[in-house]
């Protein structure tokens, strides 16, 4: 273990054309084999957040740097930032037609074997015979959602980004949700995961509500959905929100 985060955001802002802050000197860290959640209100730059740290061209920072096992990655691409292993599943994950569950899955893991593969499927509760088919509009969204997890789960990122992994997904799913964060962290992954889920938070080592691009509150999964919850509307001054949260976790 070491003394370096394995994620950190560093002062980031992110602005648009038209001068509105997306992020807003945001600082934030995941630690190694922690599961780290991002809560906030429809709307808060969580999903940019995500878009940042993964390297996405039109979510560049206009200020602020972030670092990853201590290396600067502001300026890395997305495919550089892969490489180091970080990935990112989707809120909506895509379409790919013409492509076979068996190849999209194998593109986690190129020489993944048919068994692993059913292995993979079998952790999100989907039969074997999905490996045949196409992950085209004949399968659900929230089957979609289900091989995204499977496809995390081989890859075995050091980072995995997850926008709302739950979304789309029925109720008992959220089982296998959490199931795949505490398998990833025994593999010796980090989870980032954004989400509105009690359930979800309640997993997170750690957590952090963003409110208009600003991070508002860093800690306790449960104080900061409870702060969320209680106290967040209408957005209250930060450094009144910094007092509240001195309170909160003495
Ligand atoms: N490319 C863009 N151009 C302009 N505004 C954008 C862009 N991307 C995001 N936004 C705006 O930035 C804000 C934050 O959006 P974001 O998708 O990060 O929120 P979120 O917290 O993930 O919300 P939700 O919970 O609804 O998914 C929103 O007001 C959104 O409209």
């Amino acid at each position: 273990m070491t003394d370096t985060p394995l994620l950190q955001v560093d002062e980031v802002t992110v602005t648009r054309e038209n001068g509105k802050k997306l992020l807003d000197q945001v600082n934030l860290r995941v630690e190694h084999g922690e599961i780290t959640g991002v809560l906030g209100r429809n709307g808060a730059g969580k999903t940019t957040l995500a878009y940042t740290v993964m390297g996405l061209p039109s979510y560049r920072p206009n200020s602020g740097r972030i670092f990853f096992e201590g290396k600067d990655i502001t300026d890395f691409s997305i495919t550089e930032r892969s490489r180091l292993g970080i990935t990112l599943a989707w809120q909506y994950p895509a379409r790919y037609e013409g492509i076979t569950v068996a190849e999209y899955l194998r593109l986690s893991r190129k020489d993944a074997t048919r068994r692993e593969l059913e292995e993979a499927l079998d952790f999100i509760q989907m039969e074997p015979f999905y490996l045949d088919r196409f992950v085209d509009k004949a399968l659900s969204g929230g089957e979609r959602k289900r091989l995204e997890l499977a496809s995390i789960y081989l890859m075995r990122p050091k980072l995995a980004i997850l926008d709302e992994p739950d979304s789309g997904v029925d109720l008992l799913a959220l089982g296998d949700v959490i199931k795949l964060f505490k398998k990833l962290i025994d593999f010796g992954s980090s989870v980032l995961v954004i989400t509105h889920r009690d359930d979800i938070a309640s997993a997170c080592d750690r957590a952090y509500l963003l409110c208009n691009g600003k991070v508002m509150l860093e800690g306790q999964p449960i104080a900061v959905k409870q702060y969320l919850m209680s106290l967040c509307s209408p957005c209250s001054d930060p450094l009144l929100v910094r007092g509240v949260i001195s309170n909160e976790s003495q």
